[in-house]
């Protein structure tokens, strides 16, 4: 199952983007062997700043057909890094070829692409910057490839 990473605006070279081309190298040679990856990150800009409604509209361009739709929101699931594995490994397990993660931009994710989605994950109530976003989110691919594959990486 191919990981995709789809979020609003552009990430140039900083320690942020070293770091999740780091994590999401490390989670394509781990999750190889599971059948997981590779994964890459799509970004998209709305140049106009038409708002949500048009951010949306590139997302849903960007979407592979018929990918499980994950979008990240504070108002969503948290999750134990185990159960993000669990479920990441439930939806391979079920057939899909493509897993699309949604992470928005200032304004956050429309209510329609919202109301869209198969999922969603909080990475608490507290609200992060995408870039943050997009590393933690890395990180926590990498290490559910790890859980899943008997690595010692995730610890408790
Ligand atoms: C700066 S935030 C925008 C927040 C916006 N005010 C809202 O209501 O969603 C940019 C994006 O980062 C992600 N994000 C921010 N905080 C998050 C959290 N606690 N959990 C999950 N995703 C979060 C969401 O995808 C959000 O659209």
């Amino acid at each position: 199952m191919r990981l995709h990473i789809c979020a609003v605006g552009r990430l140039r070279s900083g320690p942020e983007k070293t770091l999740i081309d780091d994590y999401l190298q490390r989670f394509d040679r781990t999750g190889r062997a599971l059948g997981l990856g590779p994964a890459r990150i799509v970004e998209v800009e709305d140049k106009k700043n038409a708002g949500m409604g048009a951010e949306a509209q590139l997302l849903r361009k960007a979407l592979p057909k018929g990918a499980v739709i994950c979008t990240l929101d504070e108002r969503g699931r948290v999750l134990s890094s185990p159960d993000f594995a669990n479920k990441i490994a439930g939806w391979r397990d079920g057939g899909r070829s493509d897993l699309a993660f949604i992470i928005g931009g200032a304004d956050g994710i429309d209510p329609s692409l919202r109301a869209e989605a198969d999922f969603s994950i909080s990475f608490g109530q507290m609200v992060w910057p995408h870039m943050m976003v997009r590393l933690m989110l890395s990180e926590q691919i990498y290490r559910a490839a790890t859980i899943l594959s008997g690595s010692p990486y995730h610890r408790v």
